[in-house]
């Protein structure tokens, strides 16, 4: 293992927090560049903490340029992992110009800040969804790309943007790693997602349910073709997805890799009705719910074919789906309102409510 000089853009946030204990658990020098728009920095604080490491934090947009060429410049990184981003699928499709800056022209100055600064490596946060509507299951690496909303293609050419970047002189490395369904906590319940508003993806909204938050779930569609009608989706728990960015980030650092792509998932699906039962059982409790039609956009399913980042990253998922729910739970129990405090939480109900 190569100890490395590492900036990690959008180390606040839910995937990003999880990777620095990881990093910091090696050894690596960190550190995080962050603007806070959708993160706290107090999931900092609580890494510096659990970790009983200090780490340097900038608080920077990636969009500015002269500040990225500053903090690179002072901290000369030997690689980047870059997390930072906008990633709520519906927004996207109403600020395309927003999604397009901060995903696309904010590597771009990343990769000004590096290429000044001569660090030739980076690691970036990736999704399954530039794969749009699967052709086969499971999704390996070399599935056409066809992603169906903004933020998909926002994804797709920053995705681009590295390869070209990485191809174009020999000892630049570029790894994209394209997750399926991040979930999960970390198992000492003081990191985890912390949703800013109503939350978009299954899991943090069942954990509000459990919480006493929601009223129910809204379940989109039964009329699938899947084992019980509902979606189903490869969920990953976000410690072994944190491990993998280690395993890549040590990929890259063995030398001549160019550019390289990873698909991030366990290789077993689960319905959101299977969710739901797995989360109950971690909660002690029944949740309400509530079929209404299908969210438009959405894939039946969705699983990956991990067995490229097996074979070449040595990485595989540690924890089940039942230690998703379990640590979900812990985090959310001890942390109802996440990183803020209980009243600055917007809990009146909304569209998603009524149902
Ligand atoms: O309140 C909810 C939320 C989700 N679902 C269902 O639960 C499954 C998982 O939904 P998520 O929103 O958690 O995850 P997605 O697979 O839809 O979303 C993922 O893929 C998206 C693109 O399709 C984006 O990349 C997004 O960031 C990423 O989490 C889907 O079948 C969805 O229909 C519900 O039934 N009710």
């Amino acid at each position: 293992m190569v100890m490395n000089r590492v900036v990690v853009t959008g180390g606040a946030g839910y995937i990003g927090s999880h990777t620095l204990m990881e990093l910091l658990a090696l050894d690596h020098e960190v550190c995080v560049l962050d603007s806070f728009a959708n993160s706290s920095p107090k999931a900092l604080v609580r890494v510096s903490k659990l970790a009983g490491r200090k780490f340097a934090v900038e608080s920077a947009d990636i969009r500015d340029e002269q500040a990225l060429y500053r903090i690179f410049n002072a901290f000369k990184p030997d690689a980047v992992i870059h997390f930072a981003g906008l990633k709520a699928v519906a927004e996207g499709e109403t600020k395309p110009v927003d999604y397009y800056d901060v995903n696309v022209a904010g590597t771009l100055n990343l990769l000004k800040a590096m290429t000044a600064s001569n660090c030739s490596r980076i690691i970036f946060s990736s999704s399954a969804t530039v794969y749009g509507d699967p052709d086969y299951l499971p999704l390996d690496e070399t599935h056409p790309c066809r992603p169906a909303s903004v933020y998909g293609r926002s994804k797709y050419f920053a995705e681009q943007v590295l390869f070209d970047w990485a191809r174009a002189t020999p000892r630049r490395n570029a790894i994209v790693l394209r997750y399926f369904n991040p979930v999960g906590a970390h198992e000492s319940g003081e990191i985890g997602e912390d949703p800013q508003d109503i939350p978009n993806n299954l899991m943090p909204f069942i954990a509000q349910v459990a919480s006493g938050l929601r009223q129910q779930l809204a379940i989109y569609g039964d009329d699938y073709e899947t084992r019980d009608g509902t979606g189903l989706r490869d969920y990953i728990h976000v410690s072994d997805l944190a491990r993998a960015h280690v395993a890549a980030l040590d990929y890259a650092s063995r030398g001549q890799v160019g550019a390289d792509v990873f698909n991030l998932g366990s290789g077993n699906g689960a319905t959101v009705r299977e969710m739901l039962a797995a989360y109950e059982v971690a909660c002690g409790r029944s949740l309400p719910s509530k079929v209404v039609s299908r969210r438009a956009g959405d894939v039946a399913a969705s699983v990956a074919d991990p067995s490229k980042a097996e074979k070449l990253l040595d990485w595989r998922t540690r924890h089940t789906l039942e230690e998703m729910c379990s640590s979900s739970w812990n985090w959310q129990s001890k942390n109802p309102t996440g990183y803020r405090a209980a009243e600055s939480l917007d809990v009146s109900p909304k569209a998603h409510d009524a149902v």
